[in-house]
């Protein structure tokens, strides 16, 4: 709008002879007005009069004052609602940081019916993640009978949640207002980072009344409808990208997975009720006032160590699961990663949680002067001397820990090759490495601090500042995993820090035997009812030889349909005895029998030739891995 013309013609007289070509003088707006409030105006209405024979001043006038009315009329709308909600309204407000707001959305997105229809919703892809129950599996599957996730996924319907703007929800007899709008997010609160030109989006909840009660009772409700959907679920956040990071949001929510039940991990159950009844008592209700009576800081932490693909990670989501727990994992190794962060992020955390810390040998928090002082090409041949000694003991085993059957069944040249190549393996090096984690050695030779990665900013002492923290994370459960617990410094893993270690080995009998069975009595295949009794598996275990059953008369895919719990049973008996103990991780045994899915017999079949394949490739690659080190100490 042109306010200079605005003004010169509200102070100017209209010019007799001008471009006033209205027939009806006094209704409408001057022409010197209406040129300042419609840019072109004047050229407009004369082509009209012209051509058309129109004079459109009058419309034009009146269409500015409805105009004018409308937005007048809001205005003053707005500054009633607005006095009305402050005399006569409760409301609560919820930003977009708190897990609330998400369950707000997610509730009425599903209770659409009792909201009223608004006209802004906004539209969110689905990942499949949180509803898992919405999926729709037919028709993904295209001509060739594959799966086709473009297919699939195009089927599984968006979400439709309320976007800026007001609604009513009608709930339990009551109407509550919801309004959500985006502010300016430098309210006066503690600035986390980075930049507060950002907005964050609030929802405002409204109710008739003096009190905010109602509005406490449906978030309440809304609450325990989002609990109940998510009970079988276990959340996982990682800190929030710096880019993304504002205040209050610290920790984000990646990802939402059905819980893993403990009977999943294999474990010896010993150990594994050790630790569940430890974290029960912990986190009971009672522990906190016990904790504080005896001055000691309520906090609790486990180390579980071993070799990689032994069950470290899927123990602490089971724990997880049956507790209730969300999960918090942080990696220290991440480059941006800063000590300050660090503890920002122990300070965030809810009152129950577990805090996960993968891999810390491999953070680079490792003692000075390692006692690994013996390089490892000398060593290696050392243990390679070691190894063939211990070759020709005829029952020497696994250092001691040879299985039951290995030593009273007669054995085979085969059975021989394969437990020496093992042996060597195990005394050549540790296990291959999963997570592109570093050694020590790397450190030492690289010529950098021996205690940190380089680009790491993380040192020992922030670590051990984080985990000690104030007291606004008490309660949390901290565990960290590690394959290589004596590089670890005894600070790091001192009571009070590490309350309970937990060693997890390479898979002995009962384990490969019950990762069998749950591998295919879990199979939605399964029969209830009691078996065919001529099944490819009845077969095999009456046998019992170590030849693969006739897997050519029947596919793999129909072998588990025929599979009672008995036979599977049967066939898990024989494999752990085929399996020599404390060889191969359960990540191993598992990957064969998922090659295997629908066929038990033909991985009992296949287990020999596996394991042969699996051992010669690992020591190919210890002894790539020593001729390096062995280099490298030259
Ligand atoms: N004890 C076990 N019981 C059941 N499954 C197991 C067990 N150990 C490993 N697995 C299976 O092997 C895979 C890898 O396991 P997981 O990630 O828990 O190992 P990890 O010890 O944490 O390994 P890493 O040290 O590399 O992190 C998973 O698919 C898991 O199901």
């Amino acid at each position: 709008m042109d306010f200079r013309k605005l003004s010169r013609a509200l102070s100017e007289p209209p010019s007799p002879g001008g471009n006033n070509t209205s027939t009806t003088p006094g209704l409408e707006l001057p022409p010197n007005i209406l040129e300042a409030l419609i840019p072109g105006y004047s050229i407009i209405s004369r082509y009209a009069s012209a051509y058309l024979g129109i004079d459109i001043s009058m419309f034009v006038t009146i269409g500015l004052a409805i105009l004018a009315i409308n937005k007048g009329g809001m205005y003053i709308w707005g500054q009633l609602l607005d006095f009305f909600r402050s005399t006569v309204m409760s409301s609560v407000f919820i930003d977009e940081h708190d897990d609330l707001f998400d369950m707000l959305m997610s509730w009425l997105a599903a209770n659409q019916a009792s909201t009223s229809r608004s006209r802004d919703m906004r539209a969110k892809t689905q990942r499949g993640t949180d509803d898992f129950e919405e999926t729709a599996d037919e028709d993904a599957l295209d001509a060739n009978g594959l799966f086709n996730f473009t297919n699939w996924s195009a089927r599984i319907p968006p979400r439709y949640e309320p976007y800026y703007g007001s609604q009513y929800i009608w709930f339990q007899g009551r109407l509550f207002w919801f309004r959500r709008s985006r502010q300016p997010s430098n309210g006066g609160r503690i600035q986390v980072s980075f930049s507060n030109t950002q907005q964050d989006d609030i929802i405002q909840l409204d109710c008739l009344g003096r009190s905010v009660e109602p509005i406490k009772g449906l978030i309440k409700a809304i609450r325990t409808w989002s609990l109940n959907r998510t009970r079988h679920t276990t959340t996982i956040r990682h800190p929030t990208p710096k880019e993304r990071a504002r205040w209050g949001g610290a920790w984000s929510k990646t990802s939402s997975r059905p819980s893993r039940p403990m009977d999943t991990v294999i474990l010896d159950t010993e150990q594994k009720n050790m630790i569940v009844k430890d974290m029960n008592e912990y986190l009971h209700p009672a522990s906190p006032k016990w904790y504080a009576t005896r001055g000691i800081p309520y906090r609790r932490g486990y180390l579980f160590h071993g070799p990689p693909g032994t069950g470290k990670t899927s123990l602490s989501f089971a724990l997880a699961g049956i507790f209730g727990l969300d999960i918090y994992a942080i990696t220290l190794q991440e480059p941006s990663l800063t000590e300050g962060d660090l503890m920002q992020l122990f300070n965030g955390l809810p009152r129950r949680c577990i805090v996960l810390l993968e891999d810390v040998d491999a953070a680079g928090l490792l003692r000075d002067g390692n006692s690994d002082s013996m390089s490892k090409g000398k060593r290696l041949k050392k243990e390679k001397k070691d190894g063939d000694e211990s070759k020709n003991e005829t029952n020497s085993g696994n250092q001691g820990k040879k299985s039951d059957t290995t030593s009273t069944k007669p054995k085979k040249e085969e059975e021989y090759t394969l437990k020496d190549l093992a042996r060597e393996l195990k005394t050549i090096s540790n296990p291959p490495r999963s997570r592109g984690s570093r050694s020590n050695d790397d450190n030492t030779h690289n010529g950098t601090n021996p205690n940190r990665i380089p680009g790491q900013r993380i040192s020992l002492s922030g670590l051990l500042n984080a985990i000690d923290g104030v007291a606004t994370h008490e309660g949390r459960v901290l565990i960290m995993t590690t394959n290589h617990p004596e590089k670890l410094d005894a600070a790091l893993i001192r009571p009070g820090r590490v309350d309970r270690k937990v060693e997890f080995k390479l898979a002995m009998r009962e384990q490969i035997r019950e990762l069998f069975v749950r591998m295919y009595a879990a199979s939605d295949m399964i029969p209830k009812a009691e078996p065919l009794s001529n099944g490819t598996a009845k077969h095999a275990a009456a046998n019992g030889h170590a030849s693969a059953p006739d897997t050519k008369t029947k596919p793999d895919e129909d072998e588990i349909s025929t599979l009672s719990r008995s036979d599977i049973e049967a066939l898990a008996a024989q494999f752990a005895a085929r399996v020599p103990d404390d060889m191969f991780t359960p990540a191993e045994i598992q990957n064969l029998l998922m090659r295997h899915k629908k066929s038990p017999s033909a991985a009992l079949g296949r287990v020999e030739a596996w394991m042969k394949e699996i051992l010669e490739e690992k020591e190919k690659e210890a002894k790539a891995k020593a001729e390096e080190e062995t280099d490298d100490d030259e």
